[in-house]
């Protein structure tokens, strides 16, 4: 078995980087998320898993200050988001990495250019040759030769896209990286790939790391905690929205059926509940 090399280095690494306090996030009539108190330790991987439309992606968005909570408060590194300004706003988040789902590369500049951005946007009085220096090195890291430099978007699969956005994602070594989605739609071996990456990046840096995914594979390889959510719906008034919060090995023994049945794959009771609210909605 794996285990990521995630041991505190110094005392800095037992303090919460993130705290979450009695979040709440509507949108209109929808409440996705409510009563979210957690705190993410530094050096953390934490993935977070949970059937679609739960929230997860929503939950990583509020980390790092694209959605506002509705009540409660995100605090990062004791600075609650909801207080900065957008050009504050704007300056903590060079302190975060982002790892799309679909890569999010542009697709009019190559590969370079790319991975360039976040060096030429944040620090733009780096000289050409620290920029060449730094790119390359991040893309050797994510094991891609330079060659792959030159190209675009288009001209690479898939997996070499997603690596392209964590090497473009690492260049301005971030504190916190997330994660949406790393490993969809790929094949296992390249999904494994972008494990092993994942995993590598922990190990040269002392990243705080937040890993939104329905990949059960990833989260029990690359996750030193895993946080399941359950859709707020399909709750009552007081129930926590967090049916698990541990480490990974400890999913399958989980007291509660519904963390079981969802590591495992299971449909279980979910087809007649969901019959249920489609009956009650209509
Ligand atoms: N900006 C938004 N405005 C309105 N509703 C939204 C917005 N973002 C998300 N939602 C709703 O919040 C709910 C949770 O969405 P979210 O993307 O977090 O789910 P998820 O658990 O990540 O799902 P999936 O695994 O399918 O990506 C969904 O019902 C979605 O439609």
């Amino acid at each position: 078995m794996n285990v990521p090399e995630n041991k505190p280095v110094d005392e800095s690494f037992a303090k919460p980087l993130v705290d979450v306090v009695d979040l709440d996030i509507s949108f209109e009539n929808q409440t996705v998320l409510s009563g979210i108190t957690r705190s993410i330790n530094r050096g953390q991987t934490v993935a977070v898993i949970g059937e679609s439309g739960c929230g997860k992606t929503v939950f990583m968005k509020t980390l790092v200050g694209l959605i506002k909570p509705t009540e409660g408060h995100v605090r990062f590194d004791g600075i609650d988001l909801s207080e900065l300004v957008p050009s504050e706003l704007a300056q903590l988040r060079r302190r975060f990495g982002f790892v799309f789902q679909h890569a999010a590369l542009f697709d009019s500049m190559n590969i370079f250019d790319n991975v360039a951005f976040p060096i030429r946007q944040n620090e733009p009085d780096t000289d050409e040759v620290e920029v060449e220096d730094r790119v390359r090195s991040h893309l050797h890291e994510v094991g891609l030769p330079d060659d792959v430099a030159r190209k675009f978007p288009a001209e690479l699969s898939g997996g070499m896209q997603k690596r392209v956005g964590l090497a473009r994602a690492l260049v301005l070594k971030p504190e916190l990286i997330v994660y949406d989605e790393p490993t969809t739609g790929l094949d296992p071996i390249m999904s494994d790939v972008i494990n092993e990456l994942i995993l590598h990046t922990r190990r040269l840096y002392p990243v705080t790391s937040v890993v939104v995914t329905h990949d059960m594979h990833t989260a029990r390889k690359v996750a030193d905690r895993v946080m399941m959510l359950y859709p707020r719906r399909m709750l009552s008034a007081g129930d926590s929205q967090i049916l698990f919060d541990g480490p990974p090995s400890q999913l399958e023994h989980s007291e509660d059926r519904r963390v079981r049945q969802f590591v495992r794959g299971e449909a279980g009771d979910r087809i007649r509940e969901m019959s249920k609210i489609s009956t009650t909605s209509a």
